[in-house]
């Protein structure tokens, strides 16, 4: 956040007068007739003219500068783009620029808002991450923007998630240089992970992270906040008993030996399954005989055969299982569901195998921003307010809309039956696009929208069917759904910042609408969003209807559910959803249960901020040891301050032996704990007798005695290089070990917190102990290596 952005915090940040972003707004419209007049080349000359007087102006100090920065953006994208920036899109972008959380209605334009901020911040030199929530968006983004900036004299670059990691490191590097740089978190997690364990300088792709502008934000602050990235290493072979028992539990009957929890993705074997899983296996007592691992594999061929569903957790793709996101209905290849669920899931499948994978280094998304020096942030629906400002510091901002919202939203409507609601579904499709009117059908997994598809050929009605599976069509999918009377079946991630153009085609693309096509459209009513899924919160649900009625274009939206979508079933009393079935006519009286949706989901939505605001709290005990332990790397890293560290290190070992060799142990402990540390110079006998801190003294000198004697015996250059490796190689190993040992410390506190006691306190005191120990270990050893590496040939 800019410091007058904290400033306006302490000031009552949620009292927030859009006044403060209305000005230079206006201001900018006073600027536009003298930029109007300049020829192309002239506007252009001015801009970079302008960069160049103000390089090295950041944040708050921008003040001055808005209403001219407003005005050459909103002149320029006039010029470029055809597009003149509205008043409400200039004070979006001055929100931002701000360091707020932005509501912006959904189609109201975020991606041009987010252009101006972005300028403004390249002014530092430092680079401008934008960050939106998939590849498709990024690729979409930079593609409509990279004009504009260029004009404006600046370069944009794009990193993606899938693909982009085989680039070669110049192409990712010259990614990052640019002054705006598109992007996801994820891609940009992965590549700071593999910076951080770089061993050199060339090999760095990242110049660091200064200023982070989040399209989607409620995607990415809120739902996808606790994600993880890592970087894993193939662990060994894959494991045959994923196989065996799958064959194994494919013999057991549920209900009768095991129970399942659907909501927590829990199976639990009851006596007579684990009697059962005996006799197959031949064994008995499994729970004491059985190698630890091979229960950690039951449970995951377990739960992989009963909560795992395909189609709706993952898909299939080229002989590997693919991990659907549950919000953005994306799949991830490189994802695992980790806890050898992956593998498990191959194994039902009937898949080769793959080898479990260790993680090196992980780190989470909502960690990932908060790293950033300024960060600011824009979406459709900031329903979470108290979770953006606990966990990030960002104050929400409401941007009122550009022109009144003709969209109309039709009520939640309870069908008695799956059946009943893909009838329904249909013949409401069929009836649009009779008329002309193109209905985009939102549905919540792969086998729903496969489900309405056979439904819709059935009834010979055509249509288009996007999936997370067909990437590649994606855009061009995109272009068609607004053509008159076009069907297109979709799972939720065209909830995610798809912009549909009435009458089809891309926006901003050579195939732009045809006009008349256009008014057809608008006459038939324009896009009509009908969506087949229970949303987890409302927020979700008004992406899905916001497809339509953009930018005051004609819409309407609509929500069918049947009351046997499992999603209903936390929100509503069985009796209650018993009652709705009953129902006769579902287009008449959802009213109340509409609204009892809505009020169901804002509980929900209040609920899930709290949880998320307790949750990072563990991920930050984490985080804040990989920072620590990060630091002390880059000191070795960049030399800085390398010989400062072995020296830190020979005294940690020093007090370590003197410590291991306990004062009631003699000379003869003494002896031992030395000699395993170091070679030795002093005559131990005479130490043993001296009190504690002399004796920790003259250890001390010692060790740096004989580093020195080492140092003659290796030279110098040998030495400094050895002092270089060792420690990066030891840092990056135990790191991993630690991570292991932090999850299991994690699944211990839940046992811990059960009992009534405070979980976090614990966690974090056992964290400590267990940190303090890793960097004692990773000193310990380095100066073991830097004394036994064998010298070069
Ligand atoms: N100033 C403008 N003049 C004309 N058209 C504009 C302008 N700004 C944006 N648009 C168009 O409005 C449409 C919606 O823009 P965009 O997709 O950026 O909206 P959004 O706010 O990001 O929507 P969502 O919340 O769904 O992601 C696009 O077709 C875009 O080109």
């Amino acid at each position: 956040m800019t410091a007058g952005g904290r400033l306006w915090t302490r000031l009552g940040g949620d009292r927030r007068s859009l006044a403060r972003y209305r000005r230079p707004a206006a201001a900018a419209a006073e600027l536009e007739p003298a930029l109007r007049s300049l020829s192309d080349p002239e506007l252009r000359a001015h801009a970079e003219a302008w960069q160049r007087r103000h390089r090295g102006t950041v944040g708050a100090d921008c003040e001055d500068l808005l209403p001219e920065a407003a005005a050459l953006v909103r002149e320029t994208s006039r010029r470029v783009l055809g597009k003149r920036l509205d008043d409400v899109q200039l004070m979006g972008g001055l929100a931002l620029h701000d360091g707020a959380m932005v509501e912006m209605k959904t189609g109201e334009g975020k991606t041009l808002a987010l252009v101006l901020p972005a300028v403004l911040g390249a002014l530092a030199g430092r680079g401008v991450h934008v960050l939106t929530a998939n590849d498709y968006l990024v690729e979409r983004d930079a593609a409509l923007t990279a004009p504009l900036y260029g004009a404006l004299g600046l370069s944009c670059g794009t990193v993606l998630e899938v693909g982009d990691g085989k680039r070669p490191s110049a192409a990712r590097r010259a990614a990052y240089a640019a002054d705006v740089t598109y992007a996801t978190p994820l891609a940009l997690g992965y590549d700071l992970l593999r910076d951080r364990r770089a061993n050199t300088p060339e090999r760095t792709v990242q110049r660091g992270r200064y200023l982070a502008l989040v399209d989607e934000a409620d995607l990415l602050l809120f739902d996808d906040a606790r994600k993880t990235v890592h970087l894993t290493r193939t662990d060994g072979e894959a494991d045959p008993r994923y196989a065996k028992m799958t064959a194994v539990v494919g013999r057991l009957k549920p209900g009768l030996h095991y129970r399942v929890d659907q909501e927590r993705k829990l199976v639990t074997l009851t006596d007579a399954g684990t009697e059962r899983i005996e006799d197959l296996l031949g064994t008995s007592d499994l729970d004491r005989t059985a190698d630890p691992r091979l229960l950690r594999i039951l449970d995951a061929v377990l739960r992989a055969r009963e909560v795992f569903r395909r189609g709706v957790d993952y898909v299939v793709v080229d002989g590997a299982v693919g991990v659907i996101s549950g919000y953005s209905g994306r799949v991830s290849l490189t994802t695992d569901f980790g806890d050898g669920v992956t593998q498990a899931i191959a194994a039902k499948e009937g898949l080769e195998v793959p080898a479990e994978t260790r993680r090196l280094c992980t780190l989470h998304v909502h960690w990932f921003l908060r790293g950033y020096q300024r960060l600011g942030a824009i979406t459709g629906v900031a329903a979470e307010t108290e979770a953006y400002r606990r966990v990030y510091g960002l104050e929400t901002v409401r941007i009122p809309t550009g022109r009144p919202v003709l969209r109309v939203d039709r009520p939640v409507r309870f069908y008695p039956s799956d059946r009943a609601r893909t009838e329904a579904v249909v013949a409401e499709t069929a009836a649009r696009r009779a008329k002309g009117q193109p209905v985009l059908l939102g549905t919540a997994s792969i086998a729903q929208s496969e489900q309405m598809s056979a439904a819709l050929t059935e009834r010979g009605i055509p249509h288009h069917r996007l999936t997370p599976e067909n990437h590649a069509e994606e855009a061009a999918a995109v272009a068609r759904a607004g053509s008159v009377g076009a069907v297109t079946v979709v799972t939720r991630m065209v909830g995610r910042g798809v912009d549909i153009q009435l009458g089809g085609g891309a926006d901003g693309g050579a195939d732009a609408p045809d006009p008349a096509d256009h008014d057809a459209v608008v006459r038939s009513g324009g896009l009509y969003v009908l969506a087949v899924d229970a949303y987890e919160s409302r927020r979700l649900e008004l992406h899905m209807r916001g497809r339509a009625g953009r930018r005051g274009d004609p819409g309407e939206s609509a929500v069918f559910l049947s009351v046997t979508d499992p999603s209903l079933k936390p929100l509503f009393p069985a009796w209650q959803l018993k009652v709705l079935g009953l129902n006769p006519d579902p287009a008449d009286s959802s009213m109340a249960f509409s609204r009892g949706v809505e009020r169901a989901l804002d509980i929900r939505t209040g609920q899930l901020a709290q949880q998320l605001c307790e949750s990072v709290r563990y991920d930050e005990v984490m985080e804040r040891q990989s920072d620590r332990l990060q630091r002390q790397r880059l000191v070795v890293f960049d030399g800085s301050g390398r010989r400062d560290w072995v020296a830190r290190a020979l005294d940690s070992t020093a007090d370590q032996a003197v410590a291991a060799a306990k004062p009631s142990g003699g000379a003869k402990a003494l002896r031992r704990a030395l000699a395993q540390a170091y070679p030795v110079g002093l005559d131990v006998e005479s130490l043993a007798a001296l009190p504690p801190e002399q004796l920790s003294a003259a250890v001390r000198a010692d060790v740096h005695s004989a580093y020195a004697r080492r140092e003659a015996e290796v030279t110098a250059p040998v030495l400094r290089d050895y002092e270089r490796w060792i420690p990066l190689n030891l840092i990056d190993n135990f790191w991993a070990d630690h991570l292991r040992a932090l999850d299991d410390l994690s699944a211990a506190t839940s046992l811990h917190t059960l009992t009534g006691a405070d979980g976090l306190a614990h966690y974090q005191q056992e964290a400590e102990r267990l940190f303090t120990g890793l960097l004692r270990r990773i000193e310990r050893r380095a100066v073991f290596h830097l004394f036994r590496q064998e010298g070069p040939e």
